[in-house]
C-alpha cells in the first residue's frame, strides 16, 4: 500500500466493553471495580460508592458473578470470556476484508486495553485510528465512556463511530439471522427483542439509548415482516435498586407464559457478541424460568464473528473513512 492510499495509514479498533482476565472471583472483582467506578456507569458521588463497592458488593458479587462466567467460559487457545474471543474472531474476519489497514479488537474496561493500545498508536506515529464502539445504540454509558478514554490520549487522530442502529446492512443481518434460526429450530409463536437496560433516569436526561431500541427492533421486525402482536421489545440485566427501562425481560416472559404462548423466540440486537449477558442470563436463566411455566425458549445468538457480521462491519468502516477524508 502506498501512503496516498487512506487507508494503509489507518488503524482501526473495534472496542467492546471488556470481561475479566478469569473466571475467578479476584479477576471478576478487578474488573468490576474498574467498570464500575466510571462515573458514566454509575453516578453515585465517588466517596459514597468507593467504600460501598469495594467493601460489600465486591466481596458479594465477585464470586457470585465469577460462576456465571464459568458456565459460558469458551475452551481452547482461541476461546475464552466469549465478549472477548468473538470480538477477537470478528476482528481477524474484518481485517481479512480490510487488507489495506490494521483491524483490531480493544476493551473499555480490561484486557486489551483501549487506553493502552491508543496510547501505542501515537507513540508509533499512526496517522489516522477510527474506533468502532461495538454498540449499535448509542448511550453515554457506553459509547460516551468510549469517547471519555479516547479523549485520555491526546495528540492522535481519532474518529469514534456513533451508533448503527438503523445502519440498513446491520437491519438486514440480524433479520436474516433470526429468520435462520427460526428456519432450521422452528418458528416460535413469539419473538422477543430483549436489549441490555439502563436507569430511567439516564433516559429522562436525553440518553438516545432507549429510542434506538425501539427504531432499530421495529425495523427487524419490519423486515422479518412479523405483526405487531407477534413481537415485544423488553430490557434486561438489571442492576441495582434504581427504576431501570421498562418491561423488563423476565417480567416480559412472564407475561407471555401467563397468557398461554409456549414457544419463545429471544433475539438481543444491543449485543453485537454473545457475552455474560445472553448466554448466562438468557440462553440459560430465563430459558430455565420458561421451561418451568412450560414453555420453550429459544434464543437467537448474535452476529458474533459470522461472514455476515464482518461484512457489515467492514462496510461501516469504509464510509466512516470515505466520510472523514
Ligand atoms: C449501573 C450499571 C450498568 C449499566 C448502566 C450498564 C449499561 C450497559 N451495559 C451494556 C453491555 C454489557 N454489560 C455487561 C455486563 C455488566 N453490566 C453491568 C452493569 C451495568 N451495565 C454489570 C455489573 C455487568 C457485569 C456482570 C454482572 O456483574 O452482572 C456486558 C457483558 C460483559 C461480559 O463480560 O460478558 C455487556 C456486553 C450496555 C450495552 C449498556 C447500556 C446500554
Ligand atoms: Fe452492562
Ligand atoms: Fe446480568
Amino acid at each position: 500500500m502506498t501512503s496516498s492510499d487512506p487507508a494503509s495509514d489507518t488503524t482501526v479498533f473495534l472496542v467492546n466493553l471488556g470481561t475479566p482476565d478469569a473466571p475467578t472471583a479476584p479477576a471478576v472483582a478487578r474488573f468490576l471495580r474498574e467498570f464500575l467506578l466510571d462515573p458514566r456507569v454509575v453516578a453515585i458521588p465517588r466517596l459514597l460508592w468507593q467504600p460501598l463497592l469495594q467493601r460489600v458488593i465486591l466481596p458479594r458479587r465477585s464470586p457470585v458473578v465469577a460462576e456465571k462466567y464459568a458456565q459460558v467460559w469458551l475452551p481452547g487457545e482461541d476461546g475464552g470470556s466469549p465478549l472477548t474471543a468473538y470480538t477477537r474472531r470478528l476482528a481477524r474476519g474484518v481485517q481479512a476484508r480490510l487488507p489495506g489497514m490494521k483491524v483490531v479488537e480493544a476493551m473499555r474496561y480490561g484486557n486489551p486495553s483501549l487506553v493502552t493500545a491508543l496510547q501505542a498508536e501515537r507513540a508509533a506515529g499512526t496517522p489516522r485510528v477510527l474506533v468502532l464502539p461495538m454498540y449499535p445504540q448509542y448511550s453515554t454509558t457506553t459509547t460516551l465512556s468510549v469517547e471519555d478514554a479516547v479523549a485520555q490520549v491526546p495528540d492522535l487522530a481519532v474518529r469514534t463511530v456513533r451508533d448503527y442502529h438503523l445502519d440498513p446492512q446491520w437491519v438486514a443481518a440480524v433479520a436474516e439471522s433470526a429468520r435462520a434460526h427460526r428456519a432450521a429450530n422452528g418458528v416460535g409463536e413469539h419473538l422477543v427483542f430483549s436489549f441490555h437496560g439502563l436507569p430511567q433516569r439516564l433516559v429522562d436526561r436525553g440518553d438516545p439509548y432507549a429510542r434506538q431500541c425501539e427504531a432499530g427492533a421495529r425495523a427487524i421486525a419490519h423486515a422479518l415482516g412479523l405483526a405487531d402482536d407477534a413481537w415485544t421489545l423488553s430490557y434486561q440485566s438489571r442492576f441495582g435498586k434504581e427504576k431501570w427501562l421498562e418491561p423488563a425481560t423476565d417480567k416480559a416472559l412472564k407475561a407471555l407464559t401467563d397468557r398461554g404462548v409456549r414457544t419463545i423466540d429471544v433475539i438481543a440486537p444491543g449485543f453485537s457478541v454473545d457475552c455474560l449477558e445472553t448466554l448466562e442470563e438468557v440462553a440459560i436463566g430465563l430459558a430455565e424460568q420458561v421451561a418451568h411455566a412450560g414453555g420453550t425458549l429459544r434464543y437467537i445468538p448474535c452476529l458474533n464473528d459470522s461472514p455476515a457480521h464482518a461484512d457489515v462491519i467492514a462496510a461501516l468502516v469504509r464510509r466512516e473513512l470515505a466520510a472523514w477524508t
